[in-house]
């Protein structure tokens, strides 16, 4: 670990709690917000983090916490990756040399660590759910707190919000809603609602006279500044004016803004407005992603949305060098499925380039569908697609696609539509911590009647597998593979139906069934057995859910079968190869490894696996010591494989 960087100088440093922020100059504050965006880049350019989003937010995170009382009053944020700055003035700045690290910060409010934090899962769409009950609590219990949600634009794509907005119009509580509005997810945001959004931002041309006046102004000794804060006062109010809001004011929501959200002072007095308001209020802010970096700002792609390493400070570049990373793999097969098919279309939930669909998009633009945050829409509007004679692609992360279970049950399993969902970042992921773990499709996704669950264990097999899930059109498909860099080409010796033997050995003592990107793993301690006299065959069923029959011819000639899977052992591979087994009546034991369900904290992928005894030396030791515990049964009942 490399050494701690110095502690904040200047102002920062005095900075223990919001008090602190509360008692501090509109000149103060200018100063205090540099050294935050120095903070931020100098921080996280060692440890990879939400650098994009926390720079847009700067201005308004002092805002909020020099207008509300946290913890009596409630701040949430919507998807949690922009609260560093919360976490910097609520006094964690010393936790971020190890932000997102191993028994470090939490990329996201975490309650262990602070009473200012709530809403811990990172998934977008939910703050406004939250606040809407949090408010009908507060007003039921006759208690005299603000509930503030921040919610960005993206995050304004997803469905949850608009029901919880439809609510929170109803029940007329006291309740402040901040649309961080930033015009992007990763990528510029889509949709109607952007559209809209983008409409009310701050009118160039407007903006530019009232620069004008306050360059003209700031330069005229004493009169100038009060003049122009009265400028500033009576910019808000026309906006206000000339903006009205039909769209929020029909839902019953008071609107105020746009707001310059880089302009402390503006955001301040919206705020103040807003908590004013004994009902629903959206306060519009608008900002920029990466603002005040310049190497952020000018990232096309995602405004350095969320580097996932070190990088270097000047120019935004990731230190570690380019690997071949699953989702290049899967972009490059898939642009080549779509110029063989025409049938082929890929559907994004706003991320675009991190799951590879950017790559279709860019060569076959008609044919890549950018859906917003909404992968339940994204899943019937697949099946839609489907109904249509096409076969869509859904790209998203594995533990996104969790709030989609009933759409892939329902409106595309039941009706046995040609669907295939490619699952990027399944299995523990890591630094995002539990809600980004992507280890519940195996088990969730494994009951739906039909669908049929592919796990590769390299590139070629990513690649055989996206194709064989294409050439299905009987019912849905989902591939799921790891983050990060591909897996080493694992060849097979051999085929048995659709099971890739990967080792052999006469001794038929343990058939050993890897799952995905666990083969490696699995021939790791298939060595480390062998050398107690134990002769271990591994297996690779390429296609996990349904379990293939072959597993159970094969496991017939073993004395015990152990499964390796990069998922939550309750209802996973493991269980259903126990229960193949059952049925084709083989009483061969099975010992089930996989991630214990539960929310295991961040640290890298392997600190993670390793923290739920998925090395290579923990199954090894587990397993020889079970099956040397077996009977021996006569050798030539097992035949060979
Ligand atoms: C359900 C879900 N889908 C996708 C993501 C991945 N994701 C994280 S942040 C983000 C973009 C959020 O955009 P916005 O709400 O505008 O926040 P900003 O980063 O612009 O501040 C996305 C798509 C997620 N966290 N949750
Ligand atoms: C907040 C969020 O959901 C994403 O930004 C996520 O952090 C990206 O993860 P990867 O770094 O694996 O793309
Ligand atoms: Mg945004």
């Amino acid at each position: 670990m490399s050494e701690a960087l110095p502690a904040p100088a200047g102002l920062l440093a005095g900075i223990t709690s919001p008090d602190d922020v509360k008692r501090l100059s509109q000149e103060q504050l200018t100063v205090l917000a540099a050294e935050i965006r120095d903070f931020l880049v100098a921080k996280v350019s060692r440890t990879g983090g939400h650098l994009g989003p926390n720079l847009g937010v700067v201005e308004l995170t002092l805002a909020l916490h020099r207008v509300f009382d946290s913890p009596q009053d409630r701040l949430l944020f919507d998807t949690g990756h922009q609260a560093y700055v919360h976490k910097m003035v609520t006094g964690r700045q010393d936790g971020f040399d190890l932000l997102r690290r191993q028994g470090g910060l939490s990329g996201y409010p975490s309650r262990a660590e602070s009473e200012h934090d709530l809403i811990e899962n990172s998934h977008a769409s939910t703050a406004l759910s939250y606040a809407d009950g949090l408010s009908k609590a507060f007003a039921l219990r006759g208690e005299d707190r603000h509930v503030v949600a921040v919610v960005g634009d993206g995050a304004l794509t997803g469905g949850m919000c608009w029901e919880a907005l439809n609510n929170i119009a109803a029940a007329k509580n006291r309740l402040v809603i901040v649309v961080n509005d930033n015009g992007r997810s990763y990528a510029p945001t889509i949709g109607g609602l952007a559209d809209h959004l983008s409409t009310l931002r701050l009118n160039p041309g407007y903006e530019k006279v009232l620069d004008l006046v306050k360059d003209a102004l700031g330069s005229t000794p004493m009169v100038g500044k009060p003049v122009y804060e009265v400028l500033h006062a009576v910019k808000r109010g026309i906006k206000d004016a000339v903006s009205p809001q039909p769209m929020f004011e029909d839902l019953g929501l008071k609107y105020v803004g746009p707001v310059d959200g880089h302009d402390e002072q503006a955001v301040e007095s919206a705020l103040r407005r807003a908590k004013g308001f004994h009902a629903p209020v959206i306060v519009h802010v608008v900002t920029r992603k990466g603002y005040g970096y310049r190497p952020a700002e000018d990232d096309e792609a995602d405004c350095l949305h969320g580097p996932s390493s070190a990088f270097d400070v000047e120019t935004g570049k990731l230190l570690a060098a380019p690997s071949v990373k699953w989702t290049h793999v899967f972009a490059e097969e898939l642009v080549a499925l779509a110029d063989e098919r025409p049938d082929v279309v890929g559907i994004t939930a706003a991320m675009a380039e991190p799951t590879g669909i950017a790559a279709l998009a860019k060569k076959y633009p008609d044919r890549a569908y950018d859906v917003g945050i909404a992968e339940q829409h994204a899943a019937t509007s697949a099946a839609g697609l489907a109904m249509g004679g096409l076969h869509p692609v859904v790209a998203v992360y594995a533990t996104f696609l969790n709030r989609a279970f009933d759409q892939v049950l329902l409106d595309v399993a039941m009706h046995h539509l040609p669907v295939t969902f490619v699952l990027d970042r399944a299995g523990v992921t890591g630094p995002d911590g539990p809600s980004h773990y992507g280890i519940w499709d195996m088990s969730v996704f494994g009951v739906v009647p039909g669908l049929r669950i592919a796990a590769p264990r390299d590139a070629a097999t990513l690649r055989e597998e996206l194709r064989e899930a294409v050439g299905i059109d009987d019912g849905p498909t989902v591939v799921r593979f790891p983050t990060g860099s591909v897996a080493a080409d694992l060849p097979a010796l051999r085929r048995v139906g659709p099971v890739d033997v990967l080792r052999t050995d006469d001794r038929h003592d343990v058939l050993l069934v890897a799952v995905g990107a666990f083969a490696a793993l699995g021939m790791e301690v298939a060595e480390r057995i062998a050398e107690h006299g134990y002769g271990v065959t591994v297996v690779d069923p390429r296609w996990v859910r349904p379990v293939p029959v072959e597993i159970a011819a094969l496991a017939r000639s073993h004395r015990l079968v152990v499964t390796l899977e990069d998922g939550v052992r309750t209802g996973g591979v493991g269980d259903a190869v126990a229960a193949r087994l059952r049925d084709a009546d083989v009483s061969v034991p099975v010992r089930d490894f996989g991630v214990p369900a539960g929310f295991h904290p961040h640290g890298t992928r392997a600190q993670v696996l390793a923290a739920v005894g998925l090395t290579a030396q923990d199954v090894a030791r587990d397993v020889t010591e079970h099956v040397s515990g077996l009977e021996e049964s006569p050798a030539e009942s097992r035949s060979t494989v």
